[in-house]
């Protein structure tokens, strides 16, 4: 098969990971950037140029679209889906899953556990916002963070009140979010690929810090998930429509609590702490969907 990683950086990690387990099964592997890409259209023929030629002997793509690129990458991903290319995750879904306020919409209809979370645009009295959660402290998030930026944990009414003035003056939408304090700066990570859990992780952020992110000093482990947590994760990444996908969930007295699902799952982490063979279940998933 002819699989295209569309990726801006063939040097990383899960990109390099992906080119290995895939020529290890057989298959012609090409890193391409979705931002040298031209995309074009005309009735009934769809069609990718890059660099010199169309791109158009691909039989599936693996998107690695990095949240800067959102919109760029995601039309391409669009106009493959348009040519009948397999894709790993569809465009719909990349864009769903990058706005935060958006998925925890789904996620609550499909009946998934959260954090209780509002959104307002500051119109109104914050200590109203607040009450909604339980009141301070509250966790302030950007609904397009990443790598824990623009997560905040605001101790106090007051501090809670600067915070989204501050964001608020920046004219960047946040949510409020119950801070779930018994999950002590740790969070799960479930890997799924083709609907289905292939390696876990519990994330402890480093001593002081209440985010448990590896890019902000955190550390991984292998965790088994119980039941409860298999379950969640699943139903999760189905109601996002993401086969392929990273679910994160906060261990709460209440039970597990869905935090965010991430499209683009770095495999390093993951494949570190469970010592499991991960990019080769994404090919694997690719194979016998294409069949
Ligand atoms: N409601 C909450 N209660 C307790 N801790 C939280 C809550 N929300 C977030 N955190 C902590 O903050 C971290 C960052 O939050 P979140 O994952 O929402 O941000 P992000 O910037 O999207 O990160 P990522 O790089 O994983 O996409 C989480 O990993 C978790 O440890
Ligand atoms: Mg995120
Ligand atoms: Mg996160």
């Amino acid at each position: 098969m002819n699989i295209v990683i569309l990726s801006r950086n063939e040097n990383l990690y899960s990109t390099r990971r992906l080119i290995e387990e895939g020529e290890n099964r057989g298959h012609d592997i090409e890193v391409i950037d979705p931002l040298k890409c031209d995309i074009i259209i005309e009735k009934e023929k769809p069609t990718v140029y890059y660099r010199d030629r169309y791109l158009d002997y691909v039989d599936a793509i693996i998107p690695r679209i990095g949240a800067s690129v959102t919109f760029f990458g995601c039309a391409v991903v669009r106009q493959f889906e348009m040519m009948n290319v397999f894709t790993t995750v569809t465009s719909d879904a990349i864009i769903r899953s990058r706005d935060k306020l958006r998925s925890f919409q789904r996620l609550s209809k499909a009946g998934i556990g959260m954090p209780k979370t509002v959104f307002t645009n500051y119109s109104r009295d914050v200590e109203e916002v607040l009450n909604h959660v339980g009141g301070p402290p509250v966790i302030i998030k950007l609904l397009e963070g990443t790598q824990g930026l623009g997560v905040v944990l605001a101790e106090s009414r007051n501090a809670a009140e600067s915070v989204l003035e501050a964001f608020n003056g920046l004219q960047a939408r946040a949510l409020v979010q119950e801070y779930i304090k018994e999950a002590k700066g740790a969070d799960l990570r479930a890997l799924i690929v083709d609907g289905q859990v292939v390696g876990a992780m519990k994330r402890q952020g480093r001593e002081g810090e209440f985010r448990s992110n590896l890019h902000r000093g955190g550390s991984a482990n292998y965790i088994k998930l119980s039941e409860d947590e298999l379950k969640l994760a699943i139903k999760a990444a189905r109601a996002l429509k993401l086969p392929v996908c990273g679910v994160d969930m906060l261990q709460s007295s209440r039970g597990p609590l869905i935090m965010e699902v991430n499209s683009t799952p770095g495999l390093e982490g993951i494949e570190g702490a469970t010592h499991k063979n991960i990019a080769r279940a994404i090919i694997t998933f690719i194979e016998r969907n294409r069949r």
